[in-house]
C-alpha cells in the first residue's frame, strides 16, 4: 500500500474524528468541560488483511474476536467482503454491518463511553470472516491523551494510561478486558462513597 496515500487517508480521518467527537459531545452540552479530550497525536491507522481461509470443515472463521473499542472514536472502513458484526444487547444477537459502498462504519470507543457519562455506548463488535475471501479493512484510532484526566459522573478520574494499564493487567488475569464490559472490575472505577467524600 501507498504510505503517501495512507498518510493523506489518515489526515481526513483525522479531522472527521474530531468533527464526530465534537458534535457528540456538544450534543450533550459535554463540550466545553472536554475541550482537548482528542489527542491528535496519538490518532493511528491499522490496516488489517484477513487472509482467505481454506477447510472443508470449518465453514466460517473467526477474524476478530468480540471486543469493545479503547478510543475515544473510531473510523473504520471495510472492504466489499463484509464480515463486520455489532452486538446487539437489547436481542443479544449479531448483526451484519454489511459493507455499503462509499460509507464508513463509527465505532464510539470506551473512552467516549466514560466522557459521556454511559450516555452512548462502547457496543461490542467483532468480524466473522466469509469463506474463502480474503478482507481488507482500515480502521483510524484516536484517544486521550496519555495524561488528559477523564472526568465522568460514573467513574473516578482516570487518565487514558491507567486505564491501558488495567486494560492489560485485565487480560493477562482474567483474558478479556473487564472494565466497562465486565462487572469484575467496575468497583476499581466507579465513584465509592469515599471517592467523593475526598473530592469535596
Ligand atoms: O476489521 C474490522 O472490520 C474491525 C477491526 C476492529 O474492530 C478493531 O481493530 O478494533
Ligand atoms: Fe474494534
Amino acid at each position: 500500500m501507498n504510505r503517501r496515500l495512507l498518510e493523506e487517508y489518515g489526515a481526513h480521518q483525522a479531522r472527521l474524528a474530531k468533527s464526530i467527537s465534537d458534535a457528540m459531545l456538544q450534543n450533550l452540552k459535554l463540550g466545553e468541560e472536554n475541550e482537548g479530550c482528542l489527542s491528535p497525536s496519538t490518532g493511528h491507522l491499522r490496516v488489517y488483511r484477513y487472509p482467505r481461509f481454506f477447510s472443508d470443515n470449518q465453514p466460517k472463521v473467526w477474524g476478530l474476536d468480540a471486543h469493545t473499542d479503547s478510543s475515544l472514536v473510531t473510523i473504520l472502513n471495510q472492504d466489499e467482503v463484509g464480515g463486520l458484526q455489532i452486538h446487539s444487547e437489547k436481542d443479544d444477537a449479531w448483526i451484519d454491518a454489511k459493507p455499503i459502498p462509499n460509507t464508513l462504519v463509527v465505532h464510539l470507543g470506551d473512552m467516549m463511553k466514560a466522557i459521556s457519562n454511559d450516555k452512548y455506548k462502547s457496543v461490542k463488535h467483532r468480524v466473522r470472516l466469509p469463506r474463502d475471501k480474503e478482507r481488507i479493512s482500515i480502521g483510524y484510532f484516536v484517544f486521550p491523551g496519555d495524561d488528559y484526566v477523564i472526568q465522568s459522573s460514573n467513574y473516578r478520574p482516570f487518565t487514558y494510561s491507567e486505564f491501558r494499564n488495567q486494560v492489560q493487567q485485565d487480560v493477562k488475569t482474567f483474558g478479556t478486558k473487564t472494565f466497562i464490559l465486565g462487572k469484575t472490575k467496575i468497583e476499581m472505577w466507579t465513584l465509592t462513597s469515599s471517592d467523593s467524600q475526598q473530592a469535596e
